[in-house]
């Protein structure tokens, strides 16, 4: 990790691409610093929903046209279904009109839905273009926007399509967080605990030490602890073969909660929460987990005003674990906190996976 006065730069080489994460507050405003040399735009296509873009959208214009280059915005309605192939299609068709080529990129300016949008854009529109990811949620910053998963929503089925397209940079300003509203802190912080669960305890003391509000003159260097362990992760495994299931520690059931209350009831980050809290419980019992570890993990979720259970019906959600990208054949992969800070990868057979989430077969 280098480190400069109030600039944080993370390296990420992976076999597809090798680029920066670049930490700053005030980043927005400063693009020309970060521009890769490597990418010689004519137009640089801006992609958000309508609440960030009227919030920000300007500001990054403006940055932009002060480098000589055509800003092309594209902007959607906010919310998890426009993660569609049929906004994708709409995103397309505005591209070709504006007459988008290879040597253009994409800027995506937005949380979750909107990087996974536009990098599934930028990776398909003429089998794929440059793109630049600006996360402006916790969730975004910390996870979505790092390690080229981008993916569409198919079927009510979560990123049922997409593919692994490495981003050609990852810029983060932590101040934007300032304006988010408290559901989406509290999103981002399920998965800001799953990355002290599975990797780092020191992580996981620390949040305990501080709470909603005192968390805020510490989010440059949370960001960057997150930043860098999945970093780590995906350079050792871009393609999800091994070692990056790990960041799915909470998303088997996470995903079916999530899909059953049809997106609405639950954000992503509430859903993991939901998941690991059910399934460490499961796997406590069973000693595979050293004892504690529920106890100290609900605690903290609940710090954070996380759920640690869901009265969805089993019945409900089974049908999205089907969909889990960790199944292969009959067996499904489960991640499974060994103690804090450490997890494994834990193949189980399919037919037996309740045993682990809910503590009898399904
Ligand atoms: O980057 C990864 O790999 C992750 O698993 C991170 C997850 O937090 C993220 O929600 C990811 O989009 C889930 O991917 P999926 O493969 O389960 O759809
Ligand atoms: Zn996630």
């Amino acid at each position: 990790m280098i480190e400069e006065a109030h600039m944080i730069e993370i390296p990420i080489k992976t076999e597809q691409r090798t680029y920066s994460i670049h930490i700053e507050r005030g980043i927005l405003d400063k693009v020309e610093n970060y521009f890769p040399t490597s990418l010689a735009p004519k137009t640089v296509v801006i992609i958000s929903d309508q609440n960030v873009y009227a919030r920000y959208g300007k500001r990054l214009e403006r940055s932009i046209n002060n480098m000589g280059l055509v800003v092309q915005p594209i902007v959607f309605p906010a919310g998890e279904q426009s993660k569609s192939m049929h906004m994708a299609m709409d995103i397309y068709r505005q591209c070709m009109d504006a007459g988008i080529t290879r040597q253009d990129c994409i800027l995506t300016l937005g949380g979750g839905v909107t990087g996974d949008l536009g990098g599934f854009v930028a990776s398909t529109y003429l089998r794929g273009i440059p793109f630049i990811q600006i996360p402006t949620t916790i969730i975004a910053q910390v996870d979505s926007s790092i390690g080229g998963k981008v993916a569409i929503n198919v079927c009510g089925r979560k990123n049922q399509v997409g593919s692994f397209y490495q981003p050609h940079g990852v810029w983060i300003d932590p101040d934007l967080l300032r304006t988010l509203p408290k559901r989406f802190i509290r999103d981002g912080m399920g998965e800001v605990i799953k990355y002290g669960c599975i990797r780092e305890e020191r992580l996981i003391t620390q949040l305990e030490a501080l709470d909603e509000q005192r968390i805020y003159s510490h989010w440059e260097e949370i960001i960057a602890t997150c930043c860098r362990i999945k970093g780590e992760i995906v350079q050792h495994d871009a393609y999800d073969r091994g070692e990056r299931q790990l960041l799915n520690f909470g998303h088997t059931l996470g995903h079916a909660v999530e899909g059953a209350g049809q997106f609405q009831s639950y954000t992503h980050g509430e859903s993991v929460a939901i998941g690991m809290s059910l399934l460490t419980a499961q796997t406590e019992t069973l000693h595979l987990t050293e004892a504690g570890v529920t106890e100290r993990l609900r605690q903290l979720l609940q710090q954070y005003h996380l759920p640690i259970t869901t009265d969805i019906p089993w019945e409900k959600m089974t049908p999205f674990l089907q969909q889990d990208k960790k199944r292969r054949g009959d067996k499904i992969t489960l991640v499974v906190l060994s103690r804090m800070g450490q997890a494994v990868l834990y193949p189980v057979l399919f037919s037996a996976v309740g045993i682990y989430l809910k503590g009898t077969a399904i």
